[in-house]
């Protein structure tokens, strides 16, 4: 096999790897091949007695991996990929399938089990090919394999282990060991592929390639499995279809492939239409938040036929721009074009209303008196009816509000989050966007222009006491919303004393001494901040939460076994991180966590938009991705253990002292 030509058979295509596993990301990078990073978000929960044998465990979670990420890219990244590479690594010995080790304790479990014996490590890999069709369909085809290296340890002494153990380097490898580095030591020998211990089978791959590309007309008596994928479901059934001629065999001794017609254009098994497709609501949002515009502000936009050829522009100067758009090649634009690009120009309409109802009480008014049509609600809000009717209607069309026979209610989703005495109440946050960030994004064209954000010209910033709890509240309201999901996304057992380095109202802390019942946390906080903090203290008052004030970049930080970062690292410059990350590590003992909780971006930075429209308004630092955050936080000594995206406001990372 030549493979350079196999490797250069994915030049030019959107080829993208679902695992942030920095080893498969050099294996594959040190061949030449050119990819973007989209970690999946499939949560490795499958069932393992479910599977006859542990390779096919392996297998199935490399395939859901990637088919996950196949399904996201084209409606969250808006492009569909050529391929996704899905992949996982296991360890068995004994009859039992060894992963990531969740703590130390975890770590020497596995380790003393390998010690004196042989093992097998599995990497299942799944390689999703996706083509796009005409109508914007997508058909999936999937080459799963696996590949299977034995590998002998050495007696392990319990010095040896416990060396190894805190040297940090188990934390984040299957099986508890990393061949490439210091675990080299304790292995013997390995029969098969070195590379595939490591983490992902490259030979093999490059064979799996070179069967897709080159080989698209030779024949075997071989498998093929086609996919079908359900765009609502979250796990897509696998059918065994006929076997597909013109497939040659492909034979290694310790691998079983199943792959699928080299054509494209193959049985149209999966199917997945942009966002917005058949979007019913996002429509009738756009109608309804047009019609608002139109009331509230007396004037009506004109809207220009397809025959008019100069569209008037107004620069940002004031001037008229004539642009003559007579003659034109393009072709109609697509139903789904202008769905979507109606709803980016609506948003700030949307989110105006939500913030308009939202600051009137609405939501608390039509909790306490379900109902009301919109003259009452004009009465109790103080309104105009005419005003009130059309914002209430814009709610319904939001999905906020439901309307019947001219009588509004509170929705699910208003009752439990936008209600301002909810547990759960956004309210505080809505309130600060309203107040803060609205007027700061009025100024993004100097913010671009001139590359910094502009805080200096939006009054709501000046220092006041108000202001300083209205920002507080804003924080509060997502902790307590996003902290269960933070506080649970690791096995924090082991750790009973934990410092929340700019913890605010110590509404996160309070989620972690919930979830950690051995757990107590100091909230460490600029002065002003703890003095304020008291605000919110009767609603979650907790003994086992503590405030202590300071300032973590001049002052001694308090000591703890766990430091916990949440929403902090975003907001400062590189320099200003070293400086923090460097102050922790001091105070940090071997085996001490750090628990950092951002928004963290894609690895190719195209998502998500959350994080990407927050840094517009940072006023420094900016928005990293987990493999970033990895990076910044190795060179301080924390080995990143563990990475969760929560489906929740914030994702969570997990560090260990080396
Ligand atoms: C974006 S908020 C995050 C609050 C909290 N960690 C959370 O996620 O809910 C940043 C917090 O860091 C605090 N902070 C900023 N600079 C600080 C400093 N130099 N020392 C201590 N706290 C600081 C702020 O007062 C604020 O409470």
């Amino acid at each position: 096999m030549v493979l350079n030509p196999v490797i250069s058979k994915l030049a030019g295509k959107l080829v993208v790897l679902a695992s942030a596993s920095p080893r498969r990301l050099e294996i594959l990078r040190n061949v030449g091949l050119r990819f973007e990073v989209v970690p999946s978000w499939f949560k490795e929960t499958l069932d393992k007695s479910l599977f006859k044998a542990p390779h096919e465990y392996a297998v199935e979670t490399a395939k859901q991996k990637a088919l996950e990420v196949a399904r996201r890219m084209p409606i969250k990244h808006l492009k569909t990929p050529d391929i996704v590479i899905g992949a996982d690594t296991i360890v068995t010995v004994d009859g039992m399938i060894l992963e990531k080790p969740v703590d130390k304790h975890d770590a020497y479990r596995m380790l003393s089990s390998l010690s004196g014996k042989e093992h097998s490590v599995y990497t299942g890999v799944a390689i999703v090919v996706c083509h796009e069709k005409e109508n914007e369909e997508v058909d999936y085809q999937l080459i799963q394999f696996y590949e299977e290296t034995k590998v002998k340890f050495a007696d392990l002494s319990e010095d040896m282990l416990w060396e190894y153990i805190n040297s940090g380097e188990p934390m984040d490898k299957a099986g508890g060991y990393g061949i490439q580095a210091l675990g080299g030591m304790l292995v013997e020998y390995v029969h098969g592929d070195f590379l595939n211990v490591v983490g992902f089978p490259l030979n093999h791959f490059c064979k799996q390639l070179s069967l897709i590309y080159n080989h698209c007309t030779s024949s075997s008596d071989q498998k093929s499995e086609s996919v079908h994928l359900s765009l609502n479901g979250t796990h897509p059934t696998s059918v065994l279809s006929q076997p597909t001629p013109n497939v040659p065999t492909h034979s290694a001794s310790s691998s079983q492939t199943h792959h699928t017609h080299c054509s494209p254009s193959a049985s149209p098994a999966h199917k997945v239409k942009r966002k917005g497709s058949d979007s019913e609501v996002s429509q009738s949002s756009w109608t309804l938040v047009n019609s608002l515009s139109k009331h509230t502000d007396g004037r009506e936009a004109k809207l220009r036929d397809s025959e008019n050829t100069t569209l008037p522009l107004i620069s940002s100067s004031g001037q008229l721009i004539e642009h003559d758009v007579t003659e034109h090649e393009d072709s109609e634009p697509r139903k789904e074009d202008l769905e979507r690009i109606g709803e980016l120009i609506d948003g700030f309409k949307a989110s105006k209303a939500l913030f308009t109802a939202a600051r009137l009480r609405v939501f608390d008014l039509l909790h306490r008196m379900p109902g009301l049509d919109a003259a009452q609600v004009a009465q109790e809000v103080k309104a105009s009816v005419k005003g009130t009717e059309c914002l209430l209607e814009a709610c319904v069309s939001l999905g906020l509000l439901t309307s019947k026979e001219r009588t509004y209610e509170n929705t699910d989703l208003a009752t439990s989050l936008l209600r301002s005495d909810a547990c759960f109440s956004l309210h505080g946050y809505i309130q600060h966007c309203d107040d803060t960030l609205w007027p700061l994004f009025s100024h993004l064209e100097s913010a671009v222009e001139e590359g910094h954000s502009q805080r200096e010209k939006v009054d709501a910033f000046h220092n006041s006491q108000e202001a300083k709890l209205r920002f507080m509240n804003a924080m509060h309201c997502v902790a307590k919303v996003a902290g269960k999901s933070v506080a649970t996304a690791f096995d924090l057992s082991r750790y009973k004393t934990a410092c929340d380095l700019g913890g605010c109202t110590g509404a996160m802390a309070c989620e972690f001494t919930k979830a950690h019942p051995g757990m107590s946390v100091m909230v460490f906080d600029l002065p002003a901040v703890v003095e304020l903090s008291e605000h919110f203290h009767p609603l979650h008052s907790n003994n086992r939460v503590s405030f202590v004030a300071g300032d973590f970049f001049q002052d001694e930080l308090p000591k703890a076994d766990l430091y916990i970062l949440a929403r902090i690292l975003h907001d400062l410059t590189d320099e200003k991180l070293h400086i923090l990350l460097s102050k922790i590590a001091d105070v940090c003992k071997p085996g001490c966590g750090l628990l950092l909780s951002e928004i963290f971006l894609d690895e190719d930075r195209s998502g998500p938009s959350r994080g990407l429209l927050q840094a517009l308004s940072m006023s420094e630092g900016k928005q990293r991705s987990a493999t970033e955050y990895s990076v910044l936080l190795k060179s301080h000594g924390f080995i990143t253990a563990q990475i969760r995206h929560t489906d929740n406001l914030l994702d969570a990372m997990f560090c260990i002292k080396a």
